[in-house]
């Protein structure tokens, strides 16, 4: 079993929990940021950039997940890298935890900081550094969120598609290894991060592909870039992103069929993929979910289960791949597309798709997102989003399914009376059995929001006893102090 020197902080919470046992004394016990040490940090990124107010302590402490809001002692804004590293050194020397803050958008409480400490927000890190047109490529600071970098590249003809529903900062989106509606044509974070710039846990600064490379290809040695990739801000702090770019598609057309039942529409999208047909978007909503969009989008669709789907390509391409997947529609007894062709409709079709999480909430005013995630490979998915759905209605509770589906990748949002211990705890085992099931068919309990401190227990089912004490043998390597973002991903 993996074992090390616990650090100073550690020490007294566990002391502290050993002697009372209680949840209550081990937040109690949260060692206190020393006065010394905001002075120190006021010292580095000045006075104006470091808070302990209360409400800027609360807006840090938590994100857009139900867990409940753990606030950081102090935030501290970094301007720059040298902050970044400036600010590691002091604590990392002083032994106190660190948890880096990109725009506050993750789904699984990856910015709360449950054991006190730091949060450092890097949200005004935000030069764009270079674009270089000719090699598909640019390199972002961390704070640049996904839109800012699109606008600004708007003129060149090109884009960056990895669209968490957010407008997430893209450093936060390689710590989560976000994804999104246009994975099934353009890949997750993994397969479109080249470099990374990371300040790790002594203020060392790295470069994990070396400095200045940008290549689409690369067998030098490990592969450091993805490592941090999906490493949640417990490796490191990503200060820097050197990111593949694409050409935008010279048509775009999007449409909306329905079905009768959840496994027609989803054989439909098996189908799709299993031919072959390089479809840019599909995405499936059930009909609890299109009821919450009609209602929050003020769109008209039949109240039954969808596709969302998107066509890319020449005029002849968009024709060859319309027809196809409108004869697999119609086989599958799904009803004629409804278009949106002009760009208005378009965005206005995937606007509500994107605030379908908001629209679900809207279900139940006043609750909060208890969100799942998981992913399994595309032959196994009608049955494991059917027997997912019969989890959710033998619950009795709000469950409405969301799914990328071309990547076997689906979600419910249940909206939650976070008052209600007992709806929590219902809610709780249905995602729990939803996760083991996707385990059992091949599966991932997270295809895209993370492990975070919502699905800490199910990475070990997930990859086992020795895989997990490998990644803490690689925790140890990075952060032999255990400052960076304590308790998320492991307990
Ligand atoms: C309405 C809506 C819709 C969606 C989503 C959210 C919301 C609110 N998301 C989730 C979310 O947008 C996604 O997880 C982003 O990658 C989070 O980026 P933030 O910048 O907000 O990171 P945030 O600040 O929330 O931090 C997330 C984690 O990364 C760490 N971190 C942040 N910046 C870092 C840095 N520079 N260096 C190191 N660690 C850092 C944090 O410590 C934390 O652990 C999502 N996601 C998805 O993949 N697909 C989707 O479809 C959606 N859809
Ligand atoms: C929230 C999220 O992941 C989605 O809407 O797909
Ligand atoms: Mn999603």
């Amino acid at each position: 079993m993996f074992c090390r020197k616990l650090p100073k902080y550690l020490v007294t919470l566990a002391r502290s929990y050993h002697r009372t046992g209680s949840k209550q004394s081990l937040q109690a016990s949260i060692a206190k940021v020393p006065d010394n040490l905001v002075k120190a940090l006021a010292g580095i990124v000045g006075d104006k950039n470091v808070s302990t107010a209360m409400a800027v302590r609360e807006q840090h402490g938590r994100d857009e997940s139900y867990h409940d809001c753990a606030p950081p002692e102090v935030v501290a804004f970094a301007e720059s890298v040298e902050h970044v590293s400036e600010v590691l050194k002091l604590c990392n020397d002083a032994e106190v935890p660190l948890i880096p803050f990109g725009s506050g958008t993750g789904l699984e409480g990856g910015v709360n900081a449950i054991r006190g400490g730091v949060c450092l927000d890097v949200s005004k890190m935000t030069n764009i550094i270079s674009v270089h047109p000719e090699d598909f490529d640019c390199t972002v600071e961390c704070g640049v969120t996904r839109n800012t970098l699109n606008n600004y590249l708007r003129d060149t003809g090109l884009w960056f598609p990895i669209d968490p529903g957010a407008d997430a900062s893209l450093c936060g989106m390689c710590a989560t290894s976000a994804s999104g509606t246009n994975a099934v044509r353009y890949g997750t974070m993994r397969e479109n991060v080249m470099n990374l710039e990371v300040v790790l846990a002594d203020g060392r600064v790295i470069n994990t592909a070396g400095k200045d490379r940008r290549t689409k290809k690369t067998s030098a040695g490990y592969n450091l870039t993805n490592l941090f990739v999906g490493s949640e801000g417990t490796l490191g702090i990503i200060t820097k992103a050197t990111l593949r770019l694409h050409g935008i598609p010279e048509d775009t057309i999007s449409a909306v069929c329905n079905f009768q039942d959840v496994q027609s529409a989803v054989d439909t999208t098996v189908q799709v993929l299993q031919c072959g047909i390089q479809i840019a978007r599909i995405e499936f909503l059930d009909e609890v979910s299109v009821d919450a969009c009609n209602k929050y989008s003020k769109l008209d669709m039949k109240v039954a289960p969808s596709l969302f789907l998107e066509f890319t390509g020449s005029p002849n391409s968009l024709k060859d791949q319309t027809q196809l997947v409108g004869d697999l529609v119609k086989m599958n007894n799904g009803s004629d597309f409804r278009w949106a062709s002009d760009i208005e409709e378009r965005n206005h079709l995937w606007k509500a798709r994107h605030d379908i999480l908001y629209a679900c909430m809207a279900l139940r005013p006043g609750c909060k997102p208890y969100s799942t995630d998981v992913c399994v490979p595309i032959s196994n998915l009608p049955e494991v989003i059917v027997r997912s759905k019969e989890e959710i209605q033998k619950a009795g509770v709000v469950g409405p399914i969301v799914g990328h589906v071309g990547d076997g990748n689906f979600h419910v949002f249940f909206p939650v009376d976070q008052s209600n211990p007992e709806e929590v705890k219902v809610v709780s085992e249905v995602a729990r059995k939803m996760a083991v099931l996707a385990l059992e068919f091949n599966g991932t309990c997270t295809g895209e929001h993370g492990i975070g401190m919502g699905k800490r227990k199910l990475l070990e089912q997930e990859i086992g006893e020795d895989g997990l004490d490998v990644m803490r043998q690689i925790k140890a390597t990075f952060d032999p102090k255990g400052i960076l973002n304590p308790g998320k991903v492991f307990f």
